[in-house]
């Protein structure tokens, strides 16, 4: 018979990503590679969930939350939010979007992040899709983004710039060493990208009405 406790132990169980066997893709690449742009495309076709750790933060800088002004100060410096806010932005998205696979986009952004997410959640992505692009081009497709992201002005970028190759870059050669990198040449045009995308992901993840 289930006891109150069992009952609590089901709802806390319910609220933490304990035991739920997620599929994670972890997104990771410069500043303007295209993280976003391709995983729209990989939602279309593989039916994950996209979680752009960006997004979820500049979402909740302007909920009016008491982390608002030190995420928005985190980001117009290019600086990296402590790790505990990002997950959690992480967490409950998960939580809430009903479904068990995930491309993390711009997460894990340095040691600190890796390290705490592994230990908060227990999970291990799947794999780590890397998109490589020179930082001339990535310059060039932030300036001209006009999505009015109060970080795409060239200070901010160029500070992005070396957040990116000092704390960034080394998480991916992390992975690297784990075997779990896919690669991608990202400066090529968008739909050429995808063809690339597209082979790392098993033709078992399609969704139906694509077949
Ligand atoms: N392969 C491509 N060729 C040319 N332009 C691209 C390509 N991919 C994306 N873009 C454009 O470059 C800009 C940046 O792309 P996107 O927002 O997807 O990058 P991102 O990696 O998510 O950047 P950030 O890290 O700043 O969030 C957008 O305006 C997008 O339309
Ligand atoms: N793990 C992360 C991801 C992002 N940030 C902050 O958000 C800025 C924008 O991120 P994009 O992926 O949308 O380019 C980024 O420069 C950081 O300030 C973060 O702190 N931690
Ligand atoms: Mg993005």
């Amino acid at each position: 018979m289930a006891t109150v406790v069992d009952s609590a132990n089901k709802e806390a169980n319910e609220r933490t990503l304990a035991n739920k066997n997620f599929t994670v893709v972890f997104v990771l690449g410069g500043p303007g590679s295209g993280k976003g742009t391709q995983c729209a495309n990989i939602v279309q076709h593989f039916g994950y969930s996209h979680l752009s750790a960006g997004d979820l933060l500049r979402a909740e800088m302007k909920s009016g939350s008491e982390n608002g002004f030190m995420i928005q100060d985190m980001i117009k410096e290019g600086k990296i939010v402590p790790s505990e806010v990002t997950i959690k932005l992480l967490e409950r998205a998960m939580l809430e979007s009903g479904n068990d696979k995930f491309l993390i986009d711009g997460f894990p952004r340095n040691e600190e992040n890796r390290a705490a997410f592994e230990a908060v959640t227990g999970i291990e992505p799947k794999f780590i899709l890397f998109f490589e692009c020179s930082e001339e081009e990535m310059q060039r497709r932030l300036l001209s983004r006009n999505q009015g992201r109060e970080d795409d002005n060239i200070e901010t970028i160029k500070k992005r710039f070396k957040v990116y190759m000092e704390s960034s870059l080394p998480v991916i050669e992390y992975y690297k060493a784990k075997g779990k990198v896919r690669k991608i040449d990202a400066a090529r045009p968008i739909l050429e990208v995808f063809e690339a995308v597209r082979g790392c992901f098993p033709r078992g993840n399609i969704k139906v009405n694509q077949l």
